[in-house]
């Protein structure tokens, strides 16, 4: 469960997500023993610092931010076909987080490095303005009643936050099952003046962006799938 408080970002009250335990097996245990210490970031719920990228990934590259990784199935095929870029992957979901840990192993990959927590605490405390060369938001929750809507990662207070942390000419790019959400999404991410979108609309699957189970379920039920791709000014 998600044990939300309130904070105050841009002068909207939004909430903040902490680490949710979830169902852990032993794999998941090992990966967190293990290798948390070599490659996770911690991301406390009032960060004092920001974080020093080229000690965390031991070189300086390029950084994607993948904010809500789940079980990291994206962030790995994504990392391993871009060797040149840093991905950092972000995700309250502690299981999803050592799954993403253990699969980074057995893959080899040096360019890999997870967070858990909350993005937004992350995106505003933790980075620097223009630090990001890409953002993904591959199927965030799209919290369909409306009374959940201000919990939606897509709403122009974390627009522009997001868009902030991105170098200029830097990618955003979101997919989504949920049609409302998708249309809300592309009116937030055009309503920003310092976005432009790469498309008239919504954007064509990105090549690189593999099928997660995820994204799978809601094909199997008959749910049609929206990319969106924009760039900073
Ligand atoms: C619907 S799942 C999609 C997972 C994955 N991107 C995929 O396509 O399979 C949304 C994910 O966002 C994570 N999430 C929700 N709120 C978050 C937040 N504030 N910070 C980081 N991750 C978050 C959830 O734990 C969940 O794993």
């Amino acid at each position: 469960m998600n044990s939300p408080r309130t904070s105050a970002v841009h002068h909207a009250r939004v909430r903040t997500f902490h680490p949710r335990r979830g169902r852990m097996n032993g794999r998941h245990a090992d990966a967190l023993t293990r290798l948390w210490p070599l490659w996770g970031v911690p991301i406390p719920e009032t960060p004092t610092a920001r974080l020093d990228l080229p000690a965390l990934f031991g070189r300086r590259a390029p950084l994607v931010l993948e904010i809500g990784s789940g079980m990291g199935e994206a962030t790995v095929e994504m990392a391993a076909a871009d060797p040149h870029r840093d991905y950092l992957a972000v995700d309250v979901h502690t299981p999803g987080v050592a799954n993403l840990l253990a699969v980074v192993e057995e893959r080899g990959l040096t360019n890999v490095r997870v967070g858990l927590g909350d993005a937004i605490v992350l995106l505003r405390h933790m980075l620097a303005p223009a630090s990001l060369s890409a953002v993904h938001a591959f199927f965030p929750d799209p919290w369909p009643k409306a009374r959940h809507h201000k919990r939606r990662l897509i709403q122009p207070a974390h627009v522009a936050l997001l868009r902030s942390r991105l170098v200029p000419g830097g990618a955003l790019r979101c997919a989504t099952d949920w049609a409302e959400y998708a249309e809300v999404m592309l009116e937030t991410l055009a309503a920003d003046p310092e976005l432009v979108n790469e498309h008239e609309a919504y954007a064509p699957r990105l090549a690189e962006r593999p099928l997660t189970k995820f994204e799978q379920r809601g094909v199997e039920a008959g749910r049609e799938i929206f990319d969106l791709s924009f760039r900073r000014r």
